[in-house]
């Protein structure tokens, strides 16, 4: 694979040089002899990266995680996580005398009494939910081109990694302020924790130190959510950034690009200065809506106490599914040797991984299917890999009809219906949403293939209606450039993994095992006759393209 070489100026490494021009040169000379950076620079910031929109995304979950550890970082100086209980005397009238805990008193004071705390609360929060957002399209955009085959399955883990926590250490942070909303989050944790036969109990008990809610629970989601996962984080992102850079980023297809080359421009100077301004973007953008949409005002929703339950309590976005799964599921319960089985809440915490989990090994089951143990640099255009693409869609159906079903009161009261015909619409949907939506995606990227297949083989409609001498209409055809030709056909179309012979070659029979069968026909529904439509052959187009220039 090709990085551009070409050194920046210097013909010999700075740090052999033996006269410096300057003081600053000789400043890098030392630091170079005992660092070697111009080395590493030299080789990495001349790397060339290829340019497309979707390539953006992953930036976007670098700039709102920086965001994030930079307000972080702010809101430790002022807030107190601690339990201790204290009577509010601050400016917020509304709440004057109010027995809460420290973190709440020091929240609301970031919020009213810190110069500029509201609005970093805000950014911390706001740049938590784009966050994820970016991290689940970015996320989309590798699944949907097949960016996760071979080499980067690994990456792929760690960037799933780097979704799950980072979803788990935004549930943590909304949980610090000790408001209504944050304890019903964590009573929410509480019952699912309980519910987890034999050890639930002694899990909740280690984790609240005690009884619910004790008050020991925010200092130790404080730890976790600042420093913990956080830490967990960078040390992921670093080595995913490092896999970037080690495998070299995919392109799409084109004239020129090769499984074996790199076609685009080099990260020093043109990606840096685009990076460099997009940060800003990124960043100027959450403060500009953090500046005007209040998010998670905890005043309005007063200290938590035990015993209230704040109306209309939802959860950050991201984690809306899970209360869904949890809404959704009727409130079974059975009693097992005098003990409760409380199947309501222990069946959603079950699926809850799963529906995750799929994500995480899915590379490793399309590898097994298709058993391609090639280098993929290329990406797939979405329609060309149908089962893959509706496969995807079916699960972002059934995050979405979880969504619907974790907001079943909000549904209720603004589209005025009953909550429990939502609840069962939601049930139904569980099962027939995912299922309906695959089919859907599957035959229209059929579709999509069979229009590129006429595209390639009879051109591009072009709308001019041409009258033949014998009467008959006609619409002229314009032929695709030599540029379209090649994005539209030059795709791999695997073909199905055959069941190994019945007999083998002395004549015995051969006992093919259950997993063989079983992969071979997922590999036919994969890349079998209705899997995929014949992309048209060499012969074809010159068949038809010879002669006559319009049909
Ligand atoms: C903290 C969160 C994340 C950050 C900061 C991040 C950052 C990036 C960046 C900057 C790139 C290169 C540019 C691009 O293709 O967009 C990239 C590529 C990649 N990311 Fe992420 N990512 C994150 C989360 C994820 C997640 C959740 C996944 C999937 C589960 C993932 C899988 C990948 C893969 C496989 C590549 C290589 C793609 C290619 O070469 O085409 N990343 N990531
Ligand atoms: C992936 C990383 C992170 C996510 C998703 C995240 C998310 C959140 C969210 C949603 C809140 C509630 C904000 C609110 O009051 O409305 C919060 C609170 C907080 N976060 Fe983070 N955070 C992350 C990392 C960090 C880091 C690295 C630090 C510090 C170094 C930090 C410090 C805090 C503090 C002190 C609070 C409590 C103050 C408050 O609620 O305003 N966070 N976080």
């Amino acid at each position: 694979m090709s990085s551009a070489s070409g050194a920046t100026g210097a013909s010999k490494p700075a740090s052999t040089r033996a006269n410096p021009a300057n003081k600053w040169e000789a400043a890098a000379d030392w630091t170079d002899g005992r660092l070697g950076i111009y080395s590493l620079a030299r080789a990495n910031l001349r790397k060339i990266f290829p340019d497309h929109w979707s390539f953006m995304l992953g930036e976007i979950c670098l700039y709102s995680f920086v965001i994030i550890i930079l307000t972080g970082v702010y809101l430790t100086l002022f807030f107190t996580p601690s339990m201790a209980e204290t009577v509010y005397h601050g400016s917020y009238g509304p709440l004057q005398g109010i027995r809460m805990s420290e973190a709440y008193a020091s929240t609301l004071d970031i919020s009213f009494e810190v110069r500029g705390g509201l609005l970093i609360r805000q950014i911390h929060h706001w740049a938590a939910l784009v966050f994820v957002a970016a991290m689940l399209v970015h996320m989309m955009r590798v699944f949907f081109t097949g960016a996760f085959r071979k080499p980067r399955e690994i990456n792929w883990v760690f960037g799933f990694l780097l979704l799950v926590l980072g979803m788990f250490d935004g549930f943590f942070g909304y949980s610090l302020p000790d408001d209504l909303l944050s304890g019903t989050g964590i009573r929410f944790m509480e019952g699912a924790i309980l519910a987890v036969p034999l050890v639930g109990t002694y899990i909740q008990m280690f984790l609240f130190g005690g009884e619910f809610p004790g008050t020991d629970i925010v200092p130790r989601f404080f730890t976790i959510h600042v420093l913990l996962i956080p830490g967990i984080m960078l040390g992921l992102l670093v080595a995913h950034l490092i896999l970037v850079f080690y495998h070299k980023h995919t392109q799409w297809a084109g004239p020129g690009k090769t499984e074996k080359n790199v076609v685009g421009m080099p990260l020093m100077p043109v990606y840096m200065a685009k990076a460099g301004g997009f940060f800003f973007l990124v960043f100027g953008i959450i403060a500009a809506i953090s500046a005007i949409a209040t998010i998670n005002p905890i005043w309005a929703y007063g200290p938590y106490r035990p015993d209230q339950v704040s109306t209309d309590a939802q959860p950050d976005w991201y984690m809306g599914f899970s209360e869904g799964l949890i809404r959704i599921m009727p409130g079974w319960e059975i009693g097992l040797w005098g003990h409760t089985l409380n199947l309501g809440v222990f069946v959603p915490l079950m699926i809850f991984p799963l529906v995750l989990a799929a994500i995480a090994v899915y590379p490793f089951i399309e590898g097994w299917i298709t058993g391609d143990k090639r280098e993929h640099h290329i990406l797939d255009r979405p329609r060309n890999a149908p089962v893959r693409t509706a496969l995807g869609a079916a699960w972002i159906s059934l995050y979405l009809i979880l969504l619907v079903g974790g907001g079943n009161d909000l549904f209720a009261t603004h589209l005025h219906l009953s909550i429990n015909s939502i609840t069962y619409l939601v049930r139904v949907g569980f099962f027939v949403v995912p299922v309906v939506t695959f089919f859907v995606t599957k035959r229209w990227c059929l579709g999509l293939q069979r229009r590129d297949k006429e595209k390639v083989l009879h051109g591009r409609e072009s709308g001019v209606i041409k009258r033949l001498p014998h009467g008959e209409f006609v619409e002229v055809h314009a032929p695709l450039s030599q540029k379209d030709l090649h994005t539209l056909t030059s795709h791999d179309q695997p073909q199905p993994i055959a069941l190994p012979a019945q007999v083998d070659e002395n004549g015995v029979a051969r006992k093919v095992g259950k997993v063989a069968k079983a992969r071979a026909a997922l590999s036919e529904g994969y890349f079998g006759e209705g899997g995929q439509i014949p992309k048209p052959t060499g012969e074809e187009y010159r068949e038809i393209t010879s002669g006559h220039g319009h049909h």
